[in-house]
């Protein structure tokens, strides 16, 4: 069985490569970096370390990687995969599928039937489904009509916390014990074939919100209260009490959504809340805030983080008042190797406050949520400017 994996990066290696070489796949990665991909090429194997007190290691072997840039190559190993998986980053989604197209298309026209699922695993909701617009725009209606029958894009979600490597050898990638890949078993082709280690449920949405209302939500807020303190990691952060409170007290808002919403038993959801909090603080890793918080634009985006649940709540009833002060936090994130941040600092700049909220989160002037960010911002300035 052979995977095509698409983003060779820290979850690329230190998780789906990883989880499907162990469920019995040839996994051949396709990468832009080229000195990731030649490596994988010459040695076909790399090492994963596990961040514990034991620090175990697994050598995972029968891999190998094509270099994204050669669309023809792309093509072709797409054309030859059993799965196609990604974990490129949500935006790069639409600069691989012309690859993915160009493969469907020579799957389709040389008869071959054989069924195929191109899963995305990157941090989002309908990633999968996003993935599969942008194929879809590639290949015309004929073949639209053929790949509805052979290729599934099921949506999924995946949980593993793998920070920036800092390695000599390029290769090797350092990760967080725990991990979860779910995958919605209603978006498979009938008859398809399970992957070992992979959890299939009936319905994604609970554990999609679930992880990314609650893992997400949690980590970014200690990414963006850690960093206006000066924080460099997450551990720093956390070891702040009065940011691992903040972070708490977001996860209860998101907590209150998502046990009314899916009803879930709330002393469970507690526990969960729990044990994201300790993975947050695990010592054997430094997860730098800058990786954490990175993207802002995309975080702060209404069907993110930050923003879906706070709606959500707001609609319920509820007051998502810590979830503004993370949007408001999150603001004043600016590192300057952050193209997103840079430029939320400059329509902060030219636009002002009120209508770079808007233009980032879809929230209007007048909404309550808009009102509350627009509080905490200013409270946070004035803070920081006091320090
Ligand atoms: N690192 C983590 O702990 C987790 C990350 N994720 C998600 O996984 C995705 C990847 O994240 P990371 O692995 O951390 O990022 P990363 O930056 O380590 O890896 C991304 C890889 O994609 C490659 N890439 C970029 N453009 C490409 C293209 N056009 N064709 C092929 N490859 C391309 C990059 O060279 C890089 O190797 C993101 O969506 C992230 O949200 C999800 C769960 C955990
Ligand atoms: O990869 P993103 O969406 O930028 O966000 C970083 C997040 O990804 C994770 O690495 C894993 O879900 C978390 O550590 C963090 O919340």
């Amino acid at each position: 069985m052979r995977a095509v994996h698409f983003g060779a990066g820290n979850i690329g290696r230190g998780f789906i490569g990883l989880l499907l070489s162990q469920a019995g796949y040839e996994v051949v990665f396709v990468d832009v970096n080229d000195a990731v991909v030649a490596e994988l090429q010459r040695r076909k194997e790399y090492v994963v370390t596990f961040a514990s007190d034991a620090g175990e290691k697994i050598r995972v072997g029968g891999v190998t990687a094509v270099d994204g840039k050669d669309l023809a190559l792309v093509a072709a190993a797409v054309a030859e995969a059993d799965l196609v998986t990604t974990a490129v980053g949500v935006n790069i989604l639409k600069h691989i599928a012309e690859g993915i197209a160009r493969g469907i298309e020579r799957r389709l026209e040389n008869g071959s039937a054989s069924p195929l699922h191109v899963i995305a695993c990157e941090n989002a909701i309908g990633g999968s489904t996003q993935l599969k617009h942008h194929v879809y725009e590639r290949l015309n209606a004929e073949l639209r009509g053929k790949a509805d029958q052979h290729v599934a894009f099921p949506d999924a979600a995946v949980d593993r916390i793998v920070p920036l490597q800092h390695h000599e050898d390029p290769l090797a990638v350092t990760v967080e014990p725990y991990c979860e890949w779910v995958v919605d078993r209603s978006m498979m082709l009938p008859g398809a074939k399970e992957i070992q280690g992979v959890h299939y449920v009936d319905r994604l949405e609970p554990y999609i919100e679930r992880k990314l209302f609650t893992v997400n939500t949690g980590h970014c807020c200690a990414a963006y209260f850690g960093y206006i303190q000066g924080c460099a990691t997450i551990q720093e952060s956390m070891a702040d009490d009065r940011i691992a409170q903040r972070v708490r007290a977001t996860l209860q808002e998101t907590g209150a959504l998502l046990t009314a919403k899916y009803g879930f038993d709330p002393a469970d959801h507690e526990r969960y809340i729990g044990k994201i909090l300790e993975r947050f603080r695990n010592p054997h890793l430094a997860d730098e805030v800058e990786r954490v918080g990175r993207s802002p634009i995309r975080k702060l985006s209404p069907d993110d983080r930050l923003v879906r649940p706070a709606l959500q709540l707001h609609e319920q009833g509820g007051n998502p008042e810590h979830l503004a002060e993370a949007m408001a936090a999150a603001l004043m994130f600016d590192p300057e190797s952050d193209p997103e941040a840079q430029e939320l600092q400059k329509s902060l700049h030219s636009e002002g406050l009120e209508r770079t909220i808007t233009a980032y989160t879809s929230l209007s002037a007048d909404h309550p949520i808009h009102r509350r960010i627009v509080h905490h911002y200013e409270r946070l300035r004035e803070h920081a400017a006091q320090q």
